[in-house]
């Protein structure tokens, strides 16, 4: 059994953070485990409260698991303050963690921030240095290029900018940009676009998640990067094509209900 370690926010409505990370890890048929970063009061229609778990609580999360459970990848979503952004870093360096996917959330689908300012600087010095592939969407990586993002072109030039910054590649996804939804992959140097058939739905809360879990499932499962992201891309699609529409707002995706 391959073991998928989660380190993220809690959302209470099911649709993204920790709890669409374990959907996700169930249905690739892997172990899924989760260290909490935050509880976070939401639903489909907005974010109403964070409660920051803190840097030492997470670390005790993150010895229990390494110490009994060593996972064969790691997907990172919201981490809200510099602290606990430091206390991953340390505790991956530590274990010597691998396979990690960073998906550097900094604003949810309703548009609330889930990141503090102050955390910024953490999580571009310190944190996603240490991915294998980390996976903005348009608003973060224009925050991490410093220009706004308008076409592929933008997406290909930001790609490049933050991909030198980092050994690991970078995933910039096109879900708030395109008709087509394609997402761009860039490895040192390399560019590779991936697909996506766009599906016509408000319900996305929670697609960000739900693909960076899915590519650490793959990642876990034995999977090349390229393959991985392919395959996490077939599987959004599905979710997002049979979705439910629950909830007043944006819904979350369909995890394998009637599917
Ligand atoms: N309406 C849609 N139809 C198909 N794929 C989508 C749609 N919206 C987003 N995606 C895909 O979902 C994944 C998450 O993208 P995105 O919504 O940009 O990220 P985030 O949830 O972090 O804002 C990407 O692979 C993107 O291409
Ligand atoms: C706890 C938590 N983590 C992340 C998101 C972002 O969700 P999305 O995948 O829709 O960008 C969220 N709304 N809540």
């Amino acid at each position: 059994m391959k073991k998928v370690l989660t380190i993220a926010g809690s959302d209470c409505s099911g649709g993204a953070g920790i709890q669409a990370d374990l959907k996700t890890m169930m249905a690739h048929g892997v172990y899924g485990m989760s260290v909490i970063t935050a509880l976070t009061a939401q639903n489909t229609t907005g974010v109403y409260g964070v409660l920051d778990a803190g840097g030492d609580f997470v670390g005790k999360q993150m010895d229990c698991v390494f110490t009994d459970i060593f996972p064969d990848s790691i997907k990172i979503g919201m981490v809200s303050n510099s602290d606990t952004i430091k206390v991953i870093a340390g505790k991956l360096k530590e274990y010597g963690g691998r396979n990690i996917v960073i998906d550097p959330v900094m604003v949810s689908t309703s548009g609330c921030a889930l990141m503090s300012p102050e955390a910024m600087d953490a999580l571009i010095g310190i944190l996603l240095p240490m991915g294998d592939v980390i996976t903005p969407n348009i608003p973060e990586a224009q925050k991490l290029c410093g220009f706004s993002i308008k076409s592929r072109d933008d997406m290909t030039r930001a790609a490049q900018v933050i991909g030198s910054n980092i050994a690991g590649s970078v995933l910039i996804k096109g879900g708030h940009l395109t008709e087509t939804a394609d997402d761009l992959l860039y490895t040192q140097g390399e560019i590779r676009w991936f697909k996506g058939e766009r599906v016509a739905t408000e319900n996305t809360h929670g697609t960000g998640c739900t693909l960076s879990s899915a590519i650490a499932s793959n990642l876990a499962l034995g999977y090349s990067l390229a393959d991985s992201v392919a395959r996490a891309k077939d599987y959004i699609t599905g979710a997002l094509r049979d979705g439910m529409n629950i909830g007043q707002g944006n819904g979350p995706l369909n995890h394998g209900w009637n599917r």
